[in-house]
């Protein structure tokens, strides 16, 4: 399964943001989104999960299955495709998290696997008893962060969109939330962005750098070698460079 993105442009009135940002983006691994602040990573993610839309440009998922004759069968993404974790996560918060659980269950029947309890559900991310018959309004940032976590694992959306989120987790839950996206990436396209180069470097399979509107992928092997920070600091600093690029998913070595 692939997540392929083409030529997508977004402004916000004489702000263009998005100015041709293309990339292919591929199961089974997990791609870390960096960029400044203001590059246009949430509104990458917004344009995505549908929440905003595009001025021009397609996103298309391609599944690597056979289906009438063709190897690949390749659909516009839906929203139903996307799992988005935004940095401030939204629930309902007048519920308890076991009561939104049950009801996202409830309503996500037919996808649920029925070997699992709700209770099996929270111990997944290693949610406190006393916690599951709380009012979500009184969760920390991570619980919540968690709860959405939880959704996915539940509904299974195949492109799996995470805004900063592991920034909120302390130390214990971060390694358990990077464990769980590291089984889940298996079977899904995971994109997160942040702005911590070390949590990138360590749990990412890929790193795209947003820079000047459009998406640039950083060079494997300069992922684990010494010269990682200095050189996407580098990238992002170097506007006139990216925006010379193309960036239509450019290797950067
Ligand atoms: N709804 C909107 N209306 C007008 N401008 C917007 C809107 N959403 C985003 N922008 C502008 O688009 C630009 C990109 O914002 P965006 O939030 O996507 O950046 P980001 O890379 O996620 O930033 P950060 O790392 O600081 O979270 C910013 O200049 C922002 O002010």
């Amino acid at each position: 399964m692939k997540l392929e993105i083409n030529n997508i442009h977004k402004s916000f009135g004489e702000k263009q943001v998005l100015k041709g940002a293309g990339f292919t983006f591929e199961q089974g691994k997990i791609y870390g989104l960096l960029g400044r602040n203001g590059a246009g990573k949430t509104t990458l993610f917004n344009c995505l999960s549908g929440e905003l839309e595009l001025d021009q440009g397609s996103k298309l998922l391609i599944n690597d299955k056979r289906e009438n004759g063709n190897d690949n069968h390749s659909e516009k993404l839906a929203p139903d495709d996307i799992g988005y974790v935004f940095s401030t996560p939204i629930l309902p918060e007048f519920l308890t998290g076991y009561e939104f659980l049950k009801f996202f269950i409830d309503i996500n029947k037919d996808k649920v696997s029925i070997d699992k309890t709700i209770d099996d559900y929270f111990d997944m991310v290693k949610l406190e008893a006393s916690d599951k018959h709380r009012l979500i309004k009184g969760y920390s940032h991570g619980m919540k962060n968690k709860l959405q976590m939880l959704c996915f694992m539940i509904s299974k959306p195949p492109v799996i969109l995470l805004d900063e989120p592991l920034t909120s987790f302390d130390v214990v839950v971060a390694l358990e939330m990077k464990k769980l996206l590291r089984e889940m990436k298996e079977t899904h396209i995971i994109i997160f962005s942040t702005h911590i180069l070390q949590l990138a470097s360590d749990l990412c399979d890929e790193i795209v750098v947003l820079s000047k509107g459009r998406l640039q992928k950083v060079d494997h092997e300069l992922l684990h070698s010494r010269d990682f920070e200095d050189r996407i600091i580098e990238m992002l600093g170097d506007e006139g460079e990216s925006q010379e690029s193309g960036g239509q998913g450019k290797e950067v070595q």
